[in-house]
């Protein structure tokens, strides 16, 4: 059988003592699209900060892009975040640098060194969000969705298993958070994996996908008229 790209049994989810999700049972395969949805506080960040390493997964099991989550070492964590695309609602670039230099500089932390093939890497990600052009702008010259652009075509560079998306439009107006989406939504098409975190309800309907969300403390499935 297809081994899942994301696979939790039983994994309780805590901000430091407070256990914010229990018993979460989650099995994400290559090619799937999953929004997370909760109120404010239900947990789906916390739940992302687990499978991105950022919070220690303390109680039942997980495996994701082949890591272990139980018992995952400190230096296991940039590997494991070579493997998966995270896109923050910040966006979190580096704003004293152009568009160029912030991707190169993720390329030349994870091992690449060949100046043509960083060049060219460059390119094809720009590409993908339709932002080629702008190769040589500060990101502080970006308006909002075109900094989330470039965040996205950094989470593209490594060629991730996973895109992990926590808010990716929380911070963009509801026409620009329609243009990220569509892009999220063709790179699903091209064959990636995605988990998104939203609260927005237009995107949710508008494109409809499998829905997980966060409630008293659980995690389960609904159905898509459900989701509001
Ligand atoms: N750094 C932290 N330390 C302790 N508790 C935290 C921390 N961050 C979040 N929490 C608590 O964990 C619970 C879940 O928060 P979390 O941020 O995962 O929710 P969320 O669903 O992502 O909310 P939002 O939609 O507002 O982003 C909340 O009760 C929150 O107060």
């Amino acid at each position: 059988m297809e081994k899942p790209v994301l696979h939790l049994e039983n994994a309780d989810i805590y901000q430091r003592d407070n256990l914010v999700l229990s018993k979460v049972n989650l099995t994400i395969f290559k090619g799937d699209f999953y929004y997370l949805i909760g109120k404010t506080g239900s947990g789906k960040s916390s739940l992302m900060k687990t499978l991105y390493g950022d919070l220690n997964l303390q109680k039942g099991t997980g495996s994701i892009v082949g890591f272990d989550l139980k018992g995952l070492k400190e230096k296991e964590i940039p590997f494991l975040r070579r493997k998966i695309g995270i896109v923050f609602q910040d966006f979190k670039l580096l704003n004293d640098r152009t568009v160029f230099e912030n991707l190169k500089f993720v390329l030349k932390a994870t091992g690449w060194k060949n100046k043509e093939e960083i060049k060219s890497k460059i390119n094809e990600v720009l590409q993908k969000v339709g932002m080629q052009e702008q190769y040589y702008k500060n990101t502080f010259e970006l308006s909002g969705g075109e900094q989330q652009r470039i965040a996205i075509a950094r989470a593209l560079l490594n060629d991730p298993e996973l895109i992990l998306a926590d808010e990716p439009t929380g911070n963009l107006d509801p026409k620009t958070s329609l243009e990220v989406m569509e892009l999220l939504n063709d790179i699903h098409k091209s064959g990636k994996t995605i988990l998104m975190a939203t609260h927005d309800y237009q995107l949710i309907v508008k494109f409809k996908q499998k829905t997980l969300k966060c409630e008293g403390g659980d995690l389960f499935e609904v159905a898509q008229q459900a989701t509001v």
